[in-house]
């Protein structure tokens, strides 16, 4: 398989506080990769740089084998939006949209018009088993089901790569390895590769290869949460 992602020596400080000290990474095409490791340990600014949000201090992140951090911003907000998906912990929709305009969104602003951006969305809702949400707000859903909802927009322009922090963080476990299953099963169908920010082990179990950090390096021990578990 391609190489997809390659991050190559990455460093990344905040202020005098060192977050990445020289991570190696490397994502190929279709492959889920679960990135873990103790709290502050650097996992989410490594996925915000390799997702091209955060700009490295040195280093380079390569997608398809092009240097990214020598993009404009304007280049790479237009990457972020065409061949990446972004989900976080709480799946942060847009409170005032309704399910189906949420997940509308990304197409819309991609150019889609709108009644296929709608017809698109629907399908994707049902996809991830809440074709019944579309016309609801979110403040009227349960955790799970704006989650399956936020899930479904940062899949709807169908990326090349899906950005994971801590997806199923806020629900409870059932919930949360039923979220993962479908994102992975969905991911798989479609050949995203998925980078997956967590911390348990049996969320980490569903990807292909775990990589773990510690203070900001990967962790030398080589063990991972699987190995650990
Ligand atoms: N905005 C910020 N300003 C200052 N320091 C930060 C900022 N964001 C992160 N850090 C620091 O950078 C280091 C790495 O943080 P990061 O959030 O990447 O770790 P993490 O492994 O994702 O943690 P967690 O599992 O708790 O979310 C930590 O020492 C953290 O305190």
């Amino acid at each position: 398989m391609n190489t997809l992602l390659q991050g190559t020596a990455l460093h990344r400080a905040y202020g005098p506080t060192p977050a990445l000290r020289g991570v190696d990474i490397e994502v190929t095409e279709g492959e889920i990769v679960a990135v873990t490791g103790p709290s502050g340990c650097g996992k989410s600014t490594l996925l915000h740089c390799l997702a091209g949000i955060m700009r490295v201090d040195s280093g380079s992140v390569r997608y398809r084998d092009q240097d990214i951090g020598l993009w404009s911003e304007s280049a790479r907000s237009k990457l972020r939006r065409t061949e990446f998906g972004v989900l976080f912990q709480f799946g942060q929709l847009v409170p005032e949209l309704t399910a189906g305009e949420n997940v509308a969104l990304p197409l819309l602003l991609g150019g889609v018009k709108r009644r296929e951006a709608q017809k698109t969305a629907e399908e994707w809702l049902d996809r991830f088993g809440v074709a019944e949400l579309a016309g609801k707000l979110p403040g009227a859903m349960s955790g799970g089901q704006q989650q399956r909802c936020a899930v479904a927009r940062a899949m709807v322009t169908e990326p090349r790569a899906l950005f994971a922090d801590e997806p199923t963080g806020a629900l409870d476990v059932l919930t949360g390895e039923q979220v993962l299953g479908e994102i992975v099963r969905v991911a798989r169908e479609k050949g995203m590769a998925v980078v997956l920010v967590t911390h348990e082990a049996q969320i980490a179990a569903y990807a292909d290869r775990e990589i773990s950090l510690r203070d900001g390096a990967l962790d030398p021990t080589g063990l991972g949460l699987r190995t650990r578990a």
